[in-house]
């Protein structure tokens, strides 16, 4: 639509405006970049929001797994928390272990995160726990958290490394705490285990596609927890990764984007650390993952747009080129008018004109004097008319050949020509060796001394004429002039009456003007019969 209404402009403003060539092609281009720099806008915008949402969604997911790790370790240590405050309220002695053991038995059963619940003496030995059968001759001295607890006179929650269960080969993530004694040395270890299944089965229900990861570790970089789950996870030290080098220091709770240090892929991440207990927890998603729809998106439009503005360059192009061929088309049209005209041009003059002498020939003077004489009847003006004839002429033609005869007429022509001093004067050949000058506005006076300088400039020639009683080349005319009155005189009259003039010259002797024997100088206006 834009390109037709360009090329009816172009037809409006016509050919000789380059300017519509070059519009066309400037709003060609202007289009097609416009379509480019939208496309590429779009894009990016698209890229961005994307980026945006993947970052809500695992900022989202970090905070359902970071509950998710304070709710298990919050239950097991609940649990410890009342055991503790159990034990060291009784003394060692009054401690029923018995109905202990129940108990603990039944808090197992009571929460699937849960694997076990151990108390343990000062010396490590198993003083009662929730296994089915209580066994008492076992030792957890040289395990890491009752080392710790030993070592330290804290009393808060304790959360280890993952460790293969004693009793059932499971990997456990040890919660523990301090029994003090009454006088606050050390009295042993409560413990409750949690199956490392419970947050494995959790974070296997989220979507995060084939390159996402779910991250538990201790604050100080030491992982407890990872999806895509592997064995060798389990207490590996990251604390040299980026998240824990890099970003946590700046921030406890963020998203970044960054390249894991494990297995190189680039992901946004959204970490945070628990404030209750030593834990960071961290959900990912892969930017190759997050980007792949927008992905296939941009290179979908981003073909259509090419294909668009191909399209729409080339229908440019083409509309530029018609343009061009249509402005040299014109261009060669007016040139082709122009020398039509040039070549009308000459043929007229050509029609108009004698082929020998260049004077006007008998068909123009027949129109000049029919038009001069209605504008002498119109204007009551005078109109003058010489005739002018070759003295024996046949005889210039016997002597000196045709040849000759034309140049001599040519020779004649141009002196009758150069007579003419007015605009509206004409000097034509009436016929054969005869010619004739119509003379507007002129009297019988006038066209007299305008006959007499033609014959006397033609003798002036000396052009040689042996047959000639001169022995030059002369003219004889005759001459006539009145002013036409309507009815009373046509145009023929003036010739009719200048050629007997000219008769009268011939016969008088030659080489001589006459003036019409039918002129009256008296009276302008002549009757003729
Ligand atoms: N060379 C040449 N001769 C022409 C041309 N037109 C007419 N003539 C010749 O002019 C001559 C005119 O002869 P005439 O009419 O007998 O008159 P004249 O010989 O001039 O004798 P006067 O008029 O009585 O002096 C003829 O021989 C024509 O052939 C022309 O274009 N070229």
């Amino acid at each position: 639509m834009i390109l037709q209404s360009l090329l009816m402009q172009s037809r409006r403003l016509g050919p000789k405006d380059p300017s519509v060539k070059r519009l066309t092609g400037i709003f060609v281009v202007l289009v097609c970049l416009s379509l480019l720099v939208v496309e590429g806008w779009l894009t990016w915008r698209a890229r961005t929001i994307q980026l945006a949402q993947s970052e809500v969604a695992t900022a989202n997911l970090a905070q359902a797994v970071g509950q998710h790790a304070y709710d298990t370790i919050k239950a097991a240590d609940t649990v410890l928390v009342g055991l503790v405050e159990r034990i060291e309220s009784d003394t060692p002695s009054d401690i029923d272990y018995e109905r202990t053991h129940q108990l603990l038995v039944q808090r197992v059963a009571e929460l699937p995160q849960l694997h076990g619940i151990f108390v343990y003496g000062a010396d490590g030995s198993w003083l009662v726990n929730s296994q089915p059968v209580l066994l008492k001759n076992q030792n957890n001295a040289d395990r890491e958290y009752f080392k710790f607890h030993q070592a330290h006179p804290d009393l808060g929650p304790h959360i280890g490394v993952p460790v293969r269960s004693k009793s059932t080969g499971e990997w456990i993530l040890p919660v523990s705490r301090r029994i003090n004694a009454p006088d606050g040395a050390f009295a042993g270890v409560v413990l409750t285990t949690i199956r490392m299944d419970y947050f494995i089965e959790f974070y296997r229900r989220f979507d995060i596609g084939k390159s996402g990861a779910i991250l538990l570790a201790l604050d100080n970089g030491t992982m407890l927890v990872r999806r895509p789950f592997t064995q060798k996870a389990f207490g590996r030290d990251i604390s040299k990764l980026p998240l824990f080098r890099d970003h946590l220091p700046k921030a406890p709770v963020a998203t970044v984007t960054f390249t894991s240090g494990q297995d190189g892929i680039t992901r946004v991440n959204s970490y945070r650390r628990l404030k209750q207990y030593p834990l960071v927890v961290s959900a990912a998603l892969s930017k190759d993952e997050i980007l792949a729809k927008w992905r296939a998106d941009a290179y979908l439009n981003g073909a259509t747009v090419g294909l668009l503005v191909i399209a729409f360059g080339l229908s440019g192009f083409r509309l530029i080129k018609q343009i061009g061929l249509r402005i040299q088309a014109e261009a060669e049209l007016v040139k082709a008018r122009d020398s039509l005209e040039a070549l009308n041009q000459t043929l007229e003059r050509l029609a108009m004109q004698d082929g020998l002498t260049g004077l006007a020939n008998r068909r123009q003077f027949d129109t000049s004097l029919s038009s001069e004489f209605s504008r002498a009847m119109r204007d009551a003006s005078s109109l003058a008319l010489i005739m002018i004839d070759v003295d024996c002429f046949k005889q210039y033609n016997d002597i000196y050949g045709h040849a000759a005869g034309d140049e001599c007429l040519r020779a004649i022509g141009k002196v009758v020509s150069d007579s003419k001093h007015r605009p509206g004067d004409l000097a034509a050949r009436y016929g054969g060796e005869e010619m004739a000058v119509l003379l507007p506005g002129a009297d019988v006076d006038g066209a007299m001394r305008v006959a007499e300088n033609i014959r006397a400039a033609i003798a002036a020639l000396k052009l040689e004429h042996t047959g000639n009683s001169t022995g030059l080349v002369t003219v004889s005319a005759g001459v006539e002039a009145f002013a036409p009155a309507r009815l009373r005189s046509e145009p023929i009259d003036l010739v009719i009456a200048a050629d007997k003039a000219l008769y009268q010259a011939k016969h008088s002797g030659r080489n001589k003007v006459c003036i019409s024997p039918l002129n009256d100088t008296s009276t302008p206006e002549i009757v003729l019969a």
